[in-house]
């Protein structure tokens, strides 16, 4: 299947589902967003309605009106628009890859579902090939995360003969840290031109030499200006720069998870970092603590990933 698109690569933003005070979603600041990512961090590219998106704790209703908002505002600044469409509800699931392709979007991922759930690769195939016909002109990338959907089936299977069932197949998305099983997808796929993106972002340099083809993240949000210098550093050949960039995305990674690094404290970052309020998550998570914010904020500072001009006025308020 001959595709106009070019093949997405480098940095993916798993973008937040900004949100007001009272739980609606705040379409209105999507617009500054779509900017901040390409001005501010040089990041082009993005996967809408995902973990970070809260994508499957929002109605289908506003997961097609999320979806709009990004493809509208992201025409003619962003290079590709992917939306995720996974569902536990093959219709539902149908009808928002196909809601996807009339938006014009750039691409559809899914994840397995996750309550009943898909126990051999076969069958796991089968739902995603159905997903995938319902919007036979978008290329497919299969989210591969085990630890949240608790299916294990390993991608480097699933992998295998995967375009002869769906022909619209263009790559992973892989959000796990078994990088032999990551690696094994990249060697025995040599001959396709499929993406593999890589989604732990503390990880991705290891994930770069085993032939990842870029990442999708909840952090290129707010450090893709740094992670886009390791990317460059990795293709000048320059590893221990490289390493150098890792270690300190890791440090500051390593600081949150020790607080308890989740959606909510992202969208907290994000407020923090952007000056663009994010507002509070959905139930059934709770808003991540002023103490969680206060740290994170100091322990950015001490890293230089953020200096005091980089606080925009109000942004402590919409954190807090
Ligand atoms: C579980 C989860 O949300 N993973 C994200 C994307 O796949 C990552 O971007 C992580 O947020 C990131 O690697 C920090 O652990
Ligand atoms: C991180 C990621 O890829 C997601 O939010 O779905």
């Amino acid at each position: 299947m001959a595709f106009p698109k070019k093949k997405l690569q480098g940095l993916v933003a798993a973008t937040i589902t900004p949100m007001t005070e009272n739980g609606e979603i705040n379409f209105s600041v999507i617009g500054q967003y779509v900017d901040y990512l390409v001005k501010e961090q040089g990041v082009k590219n993005i996967f809408v309605n995902g973990t970070t998106g809260e994508g499957l704790s929002l109605s289908i209703s506003e997961r097609r009106q999320v979806a709009e908002e990004w493809v509208t505002k992201g025409k003619d600044k962003l290079d590709q628009v992917v939306i995720h469409v996974g569902a536990l509800s093959l219709k539902e699931s149908q009808e928002l890859a196909q809601h996807a392709a009339e938006i014009g979007a750039d691409g559809i991922a899914v994840i397995a579902p996750f309550f009943l759930k898909p126990w051999t690769k076969d069958i796991l195939i089968n739902f995603l090939k159905e997903v995938a016909a319902a919007a036979p002109a978008l290329p497919f990338y299969y989210y591969h995360i085990p630890a949240l959907t608790g299916v294990k089936i390993r991608a480097e299977e699933l992998l295998d003969g995967i375009q002869d069932k769906i022909p619209t197949f263009q790559g992973l998305k892989f959000s796990d840290t078994d990088l032999l099983d990551f690696g094994q997808c990249v060697d025995q796929n040599r001959q396709q031109q499929f993406a593999f993106l890589f989604g732990v972002d503390e990880q991705l340099l290891s994930a770069l030499v085993m032939g990842a083809t870029g990442a999708v993240g909840s952090t290129y949000n707010y450090l893709g200006k740094k992670t886009n210098q390791m990317l460059e550093a990795f293709e000048r050949k320059d590893l221990s720069l490289a390493l150098n960039y890792q270690f300190c995305i890791q440090r500051f990674i390593n600081f949150v998870v020790k607080l308890g690094f989740g959606v909510s404290q992202t969208k907290a970052i994000m407020t923090l970092v952007s000056g663009i309020p994010m507002g509070p998550p959905r139930l059934p998570l709770q808003k991540a603590s002023r103490e969680f914010t206060d740290s994170a904020e100091a322990k950015l500072k001490s890293l230089d990933f953020l200096s005091f001009t980089d606080l925009k006025d109000g942004s402590l308020e919409a954190s807090s």
